[in-house]
């Protein structure tokens, strides 16, 4: 499905958060949020999945608004990795993952053949087959975020939802849950603080800043040292990667583009 933000206006505590947010991933597509702390990257996202209620603006999946969809029959349609990862700590991990199905589900039915077969599948996409049965509370943040991704893959969603996915996660995980976004080819929004993975993984990337989109394209001809500079206050290169010929950004470390 393709998904698109029309107009969104976001407002908390009385303050605008996102001011304007036109932007649109297409069937199929991974796109990227990348911005500043507090460029409202979250509050975008959180509005996309209903979580938050805008002060005006759409959110259309291929063309029919999102609004007029019961929570449920939204659910089957979007599923979310949220950044606030709580939650029942008292379930297992392939209890916490089958929550995943309850959009399908009548009211107390038991899980189904299919249900259960759907969740196995999931847990193993993410690795986390063999610590299924332990307690949710009792695995590590990168467990923890890998058993909630796979409870978004479980949902069976057109549209996936993921705040900040690759936090927690050590190199090797990072780069298995980007191989799984490219190989899934379900339409994703992705916020991503890692620069270079949203380079490497992402179709179309828009820069946000204090609440609007300032440039939206591919990663080659966005992620330009003079835009790393002024959005991002940082130095950098941006060069061919030696092994994928993605876009690699070189970060100057010793030092931002402008005095502190
Ligand atoms: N519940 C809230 N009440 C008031 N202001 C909030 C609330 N949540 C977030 N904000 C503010 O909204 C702005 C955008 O926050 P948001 O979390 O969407 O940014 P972000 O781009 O995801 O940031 P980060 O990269 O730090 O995760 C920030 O200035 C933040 O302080």
């Amino acid at each position: 499905m393709r998904i698109a933000v029309e107009d969104l206006h976001v407002a908390l505590a009385g303050r605008t958060v996102v001011a304007g947010v036109h932007l649109v991933a297409e069937e199929g597509e991974i796109a990227g949020l990348v911005g500043p702390n507090g460029s409202g990257k979250s509050t975008l996202l959180r509005t996309v999945y209903r979580h938050l209620k805008p002060r005006a603006g759409r959110v259309l999946l291929d063309g029919g608004d999102l609004a007029d969809l019961t929570p449920a029959r939204s659910a089957r349609h979007i599923a979310a990795l949220p950044q606030e990862r709580g939650g029942d700590f008292e379930l297992t991990a392939r209890q916490m993952v089958a929550l995943g199905r309850i959009p399908y589900q009548r009211a107390f039915a038991a899980d189904s053949t299919e249900d259960r077969a759907v969740v196995a599948s999931a847990l193993e996409r993410v690795g986390m087959t063999a610590d299924a049965e332990r307690r949710f509370a009792d695995l590590s943040g990168g467990e923890r975020q890998r058993v909630l991704l796979a409870r978004a893959l479980a949902q069976q969603p057109d549209v996936l939802v993921l705040d900040e996915p690759t936090n927690h996660l050590d190199v090797r995980h990072q780069v298995e849950l980007l191989a799984l976004l490219r190989a899934q080819r379900t339409t994703t929004l992705v916020a991503l603080h890692d620069l270079n993975a949203a380079a490497s993984v992402c179709d179309r990337l828009h820069v946000l800043r204090r609440g609007a989109v300032v440039a939206s394209g591919k990663p080659r001809e966005i992620l330009t040292p003079e835009l790393l500079a002024d959005v991002f206050g940082v130095r950098a290169a941006v060069v061919d990667h030696p092994l994928t010929g993605d876009p690699l950004i070189a970060f100057d470390h010793r030092g931002p583009a402008t005095p502190l």
